[in-house]
């Protein structure tokens, strides 16, 4: 962490953690019961601190590809590792265990609970998992978020913005080794949607964490280090440093193709 930098903070949790990548895919594939092939041998390293966008026509294959990143569903063959931990491996008490302490979730209905203020939102997670909050860490962090003072309000009480911006601080309060983001800007304004945007991308550049965003907007893809795009359950192209125009157009062929 560059010195100075918003985050400068005493551990971070990216201390000490095992090198290698933080996700990393092998020959995923995921046949659900009826017999969609919806994932057909992914094979995908998404490494520490980057941010990869997941992109592709609906029905590509991009929520399932998440749901068996984040071992909220298993494949039906390849192998899974997060943070250097194989998720098949785990029955299902220690991957629920792992997606608690390892893992953050942001999704496009924020999914905050209405009846705990902002602060016990966010740190529910450490609670969920018999921990104290850190208190240091959470100042540091809701100052990033910019929700200082705003800590003891109810979800209902804030704007779209702020609560996917609490929602973000709840998937980043236990330094997990991915955060991973499913449409996080779906249900923003373009102004709104881009301050969100620059929050992901400061924290893997600032914090050095690792994200991971299904998104089906090009412009969001743009703030990514990489995207991929899916087709028909596989990754058929992989965009480095990826341009929104450049993007639509790739996506549009394969929608008309
Ligand atoms: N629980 C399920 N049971 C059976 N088929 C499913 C299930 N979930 C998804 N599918 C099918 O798997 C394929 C991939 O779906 P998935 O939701 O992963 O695509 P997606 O790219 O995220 O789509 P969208 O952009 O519309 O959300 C689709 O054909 C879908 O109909």
């Amino acid at each position: 962490m560059a010195a100075g930098s918003p985050w400068a903070y005493p551990g971070t949790g990216q201390e000490g953690a095992p090198a290698g990548p933080a996700v990393e895919l092998a020959g995923v594939g995921k046949t659900y019961p009826g017999g969609v092939r919806a994932l057909d041998g992914v094979s995908l390293t998404v490494e520490r601190g980057s941010f990869l966008a997941v992109m592709g026509p609906s029905g590509s294959g991009k929520s399932t590809l998440m749901h068996c990143a984040a071992g909220l569903d298993t494949p039906t063959d390849g192998r899974v590792f997060v943070g250097g931990t194989e998720t098949g491996a785990l029955d299902e008490t220690r991957r629920a265990e792992l997606r608690r302490e390892r893992i953050g979730f942001v999704f496009q209905a924020y999914n905050l609970v209405p009846s705990l203020t902002i602060e016990d939102n966010i740190t529910l997670p450490l609670r969920l998992a018999g921990r104290a909050p850190d208190r240091e860490w959470l100042h540091a962090l809701v100052e990033r978020v910019g929700l200082a003072g705003r800590l003891d309000r109810r979800p209902a009480e804030l704007s779209g913005g702020q609560q996917q911006r609490a929602a973000i601080a709840r998937a980043l309060v236990a330094r997990p080794a991915v955060v991973f983001a499913d449409e996080p800007t779906g249900a923003l304004d373009l102004r709104t949607a881009r301050e969100v945007l620059h929050l992901l991308r400061d924290l893997a550049d600032g914090l050095g964490q690792t994200v991971m965003m299904v998104t089906h907007d090009p412009a969001a893809a743009a703030h990514a280090d990489a995207a991929v795009v899916m087709a028909d359950g596989r990754i058929v192209d992989t965009v480095p440093a990826p341009d929104a125009g450049d993007l639509a157009r790739r996506i549009t062929a394969l929608e008309v193709g």
